[in-house]
């Protein structure tokens, strides 16, 4: 097991500065009752692009400029390619066997092989288009609906509706009774998993873990998700054995996690728990990322309409003689495409992306990094950094300044520049960005093609409150509630 105890730090190290802090709490009143990322971002601005704080007794070094995140992403990918696993994941995570909390190692390299090769890949995505398709479908009756009696949609209902929806039907098929029940306990799991919790602040005290009930919460989720997902892989189980194995491209995720584990000639041990823990990962990590992701597009675009305009227009004339967005065209639109792009710049929906563990002593701008640091890379922070988007408005939603000719032309989110990482970059750069994005263009397209979107009762719409909320995702705080307003009729209604 691995030790959770801070690493030594002095002692002839050039430890990076960082604020003053006090016994126990570390430097938690420097952030407390704040956002974090905001927090840190103000912090760095005096401490520096590479600072240290100590978040209850866990030393954590806090990643702000474009070369200390080429440092930790790229130059030293490798020294800082492991996770940090709290206390409560080490619970609800049933000790690190998924893959997106698993420490560095044989385990984590075969299941990352498995999500980019099988789960997650080009080929797998697109098997998932009709589902996408007809979960899209649905939302936009939806929608019509509220138009035809003149209401409002609340936008993040039906989003993460559409999405969770979407996602659990590609992992674990269309039979999914517990679906709700499901979602609740994941939900639940994903805010422990935030972190910021006693036990995970002061990890070396089991009391106060017992004495938060933090741990107890933890027990209560997994049982919860876990016992769902057991009866899931069971039921697929059963239905491999009667009809005789096979594969294809009709396949859900957990039937092709379980041909993979009868498949002679893995290296190592492949058990169903670690099947379990996949699912979860699939899910969890889906979900609420894109859900926000598109919820901030439709933000953006209604606070500024004339980016607004400009995307709808392309859509509707793209796809006029056809009355319906189709995904397989979805190529051929260039602005909205530069709308996601802005969006996930000021709203990487992980603000912070998930936290890296230094594996071995290191350096990142001449501060020395000791073995077992937790390192955060403050993506928010260089995505609204005044350096890295001149132009004098880096808070402005300016999809042109992507274009050919703008002062961003040519950045983007693929890892490779790395003042725009909403998926991370390096080895644990995110598997599942071909997913996401498959799910946000076609959902985005379809709502802007078929309906124009008003925010009732505000009169100015750069009033739209765009305040976000907290947790391990960016959500936004305040509801988005929108009129939609029928343009392009919608199929079947
Ligand atoms: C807009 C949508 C999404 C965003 C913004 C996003 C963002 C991220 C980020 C920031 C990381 C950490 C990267 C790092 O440490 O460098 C990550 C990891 C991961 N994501 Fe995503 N993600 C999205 C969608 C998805 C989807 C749809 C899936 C799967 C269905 C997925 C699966 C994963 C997995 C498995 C990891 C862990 C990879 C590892 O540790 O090796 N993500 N994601």
């Amino acid at each position: 097991k691995r030790q959770l105890r801070a690493p030594a730090h002095g002692h002839g190290l050039r430890l990076a500065p960082g604020p003053w802090q006090l016994p126990v709490i570390g430097s938690l009143h420097h952030i407390a009752g704040q956002l974090p990322h905001r927090a840190m971002r103000d912090l760095a601005r005096r401490h520096g692009p590479v600072m240290l704080l100590r978040i209850g007794e866990v030393p954590t070094v806090v990643v702000s400029s474009r070369e200390a995140a080429r440092e930790v992403m790229k130059t030293h990918d490798l020294a800082f390619a492991s996770r940090p696993l709290s206390p409560t994941l080490r619970v609800i995570l049933n000790d690190g066997r998924d893959i997106i909390f698993a420490p560095y190692g044989d385990h984590w390299r075969q299941l990352r092989k498995i999500c980019t090769v099988e789960l997650l890949s080009a080929r797998r995505v697109q098997s998932f288009r009709a589902v996408r398709e007809e979960e899209v479908a649905t939302a936009l009756r939806a929608c019509a609906e509220a138009a035809a009696a003149g209401a409002v949609v609340e936008m993040h209902e039906r989003l993460s509706a559409l999405i969770a929806d979407a996602t659990v039907r590609a992992v674990v098929g269309d039979r999914f009774e517990s679906r709700d029940v499901f979602l609740r306990a994941l939900d639940r799991a994903v805010e422990l998993a935030a972190g910021f919790n006693p036990a995970d602040l002061w990890p070396s005290s089991r009391l106060v873990g017992r004495l938060s009930g933090v741990m107890r919460r933890a027990h209560e989720c997994y049982d919860a998700v876990f016992g769902i997902i057991d009866g899931i892989v069971k039921e697929h189980q059963q239905r491999m054995t009667a009809a005789g194995g096979g594969s294809g491209m009709d396949e859900d995720l957990v039937d092709v996690l379980l041909r993979i584990q009868d498949d002679a000639g893995l290296q190592f041990p492949f058990d169903v728990e670690i099947i379990k823990a996949v699912i979860f990962d699939m899910v969890s990590a889906g979900t609420e990322t894109t859900t926000t992701t598109l919820e901030w597009a439709m933000a953006e675009l209604v606070r500024n309409p004339r980016a607004m305009e400009t995307a709808t227009t392309e859509v509707r004339r793209a796809f006029a003689a056809h009355g319906a967005v189709r995904e397989h065209a979805l190529g051929e639109l260039r602005y909205l495409h530069l709308v996601i792009r802005e969006t996930l710049r000021l709203h990487p929906a992980a603000p912070l992306l998930l936290p890296r563990e230094c594996r071995e002593p290191c350096r990142v701008l001449g501060y020395d990094v000791p073995r077992g640091t937790t390192v955060v890379v403050n993506a928010w922070a260089l995505g609204r950094d005044e350096r890295y988007w001149p132009g004098g408005d880096p808070e402005a939603f300016r999809p042109e300044r992507f274009e050919d000719g703008g002062e961003a032309a040519g950045v983007e989110f693929k890892g490779a520049d790395f003042e725009l990482l909403p998926f991370g970059s390096g080895r644990r750069m995110c598997p599942g960005m071909a997913f996401g994005l498959a799910s946000v263009e076609l959902a985005l397209a379809s709502l802007l093609f078929h309906f124009d979107w008003e925010a009732p009762g505000i009169a100015d719409p750069a009033e739209l409150d765009m305040t976000e909320a907290f947790g391990i995702t960016t959500r936004r705080k305040a509801d988005l509630l929108l009129r939609p307003i029928l343009r392009v009729p919608v199929p079947g209604v």
